[in-house]
């Protein structure tokens, strides 16, 4: 039995431009997805996965082309459901070279599913890395990276960056512009998560900036403009004391970032009601800045405010269900049970 873990993330800057070639600055935070692995005689694999929306549910299958698994439900739900652990199987066989190898496979997750804390890339990177080493196969962090890229890109039609899965393997804060991928020096920003409960679809929503963007010339500008953004966030954060406070100065600075950055995302059109609601609860409370976070369509906001009050406002906030404070992750990917 093989366990691993990997954290989720908030975006500070770049989502959705990241997949046209901007530049995106992601931070894994402590909420961790945890995916177990047993390597079986047979080639089935078998997924229990108690958190998913389905109210949980064990599926088994063989996992190969085409075969799907045997469950009294619609397959569009079933693909949504298991869609990328079934694309971890994929790269783990793959990466063992062991096409035929079977698994049963146990996730748990803490980062809420859909909602832009990146808990698809969670689960991807720490199924990969558990999957591989169950298998003898262990994978650098920069393959293991690679590979969990290549199974969201395949899950959600091609249209996935590096951003999600390479910060959720590292951890800390990252940049990712294209294929260049590197972690960068962060101080501990304060940063505060508000959830509406609700989900949105990343592959859908990805979809819906393409069209927008072939479309209209608007959208083609408001994606660089999110690249604007990001490389003004960048230099404040090169500036800063890594894991150190931040100055109140530059929580200010990169604020007011974030709140230009969530604009440009409602223009692009995958904001929310409830995440503009939370977004402006944060800002009357005091938050430096806020934006929703990750594919949005619902789900969260991400605000910055080391004092109570923005956790404090955002639970009585209406259509908030959850509001906590969440740390950064400075560990990635970790083997929890080798
Ligand atoms: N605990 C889990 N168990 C099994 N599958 C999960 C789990 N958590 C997430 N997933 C998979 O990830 C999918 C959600 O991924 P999606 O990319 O839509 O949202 P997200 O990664 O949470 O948010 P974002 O990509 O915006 O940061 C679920 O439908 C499911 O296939
Ligand atoms: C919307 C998006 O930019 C982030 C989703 O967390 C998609 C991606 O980068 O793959
Ligand atoms: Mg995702």
């Amino acid at each position: 039995m093989t366990v691993c873990s990997a954290p989720g993330k908030v975006y500070l800057f770049g989502e959705h431009a990241v997949v046209y070639g901007e530049p995106a600055v992601p931070a894994a935070i402590e909420r961790r997805a945890r995916v177990t692995v047993d390597p079986r005689d047979d080639d089935h694999v078998r997924v229990t996965a108690e958190d998913l929306s389905l109210d949980g549910f064990t599926v088994e299958y063989t996992g190969g082309t085409g075969d799907r698994p045997d469950v009294d439900v619609p397959t569009p739900l079933v693909d949504a459901a298991i869609g990328y652990v079934d694309a971890a199987v994929r790269q783990a066989r793959a990466a063992a070279e062991e096409p035929d190898a079977g698994f049963d496979i146990t996730v748990e997750s803490e980062i809420p599913l859909g909602a832009g804390l990146g808990s698809s890339a969670a689960v991807v990177v720490a199924g990969i890395d558990a999957a591989t080493r169950a298998l003898g196969e262990p994978l650098d962090r920069r393959e293991l990276a690679d590979r969990a890229y290549r199974a969201e890109f395949e899950v959600q039609d091609g249209e996935a960056s590096r951003a999600d899965t390479f910060c959720s393997t590292m951890g800390g804060a990252v940049r990712v512009e294209g294929d260049d991928c590197e972690p960068i020096d962060a101080p501990n920003l304060p940063f505060v998560i508000g959830f509406d409960g609700g989900a949105g679809d990343t592959g859908e929503l990805v979809a819906g900036v393409r069209e927008l963007r072939e479309e209209y010339r608007f959208a083609a500008d408001t994606v660089r403009s999110i690249g604007d953004i990001v490389r003004a966030g960048e230099e404040l954060l090169a500036d800063a004391v890594p894991e150190a406070d931040p100055s109140r100065e530059l929580l200010v600075e990169l604020g007011e970032l974030m709140d230009f950055n969530h604009g440009l995302l409602a223009a692009l059109g995958v904001s929310a009601r409830s995440l503009d609601t939370m977004v402006w609860a944060a800002r009357d409370a005091g938050a430096h800045g806020a934006k929703l976070t990750g594919a949005g369509g619902g789900g969260c906001i991400v605000a910055l405010d080391p004092h109570e009050e923005t956790s404090t406002a955002l639970s009585f906030t209406q259509g908030c269900e959850e509001a906590f404070r969440a740390e950064l992750a400075t560990e990635g990917v970790r083997v929890e049970e080798p």
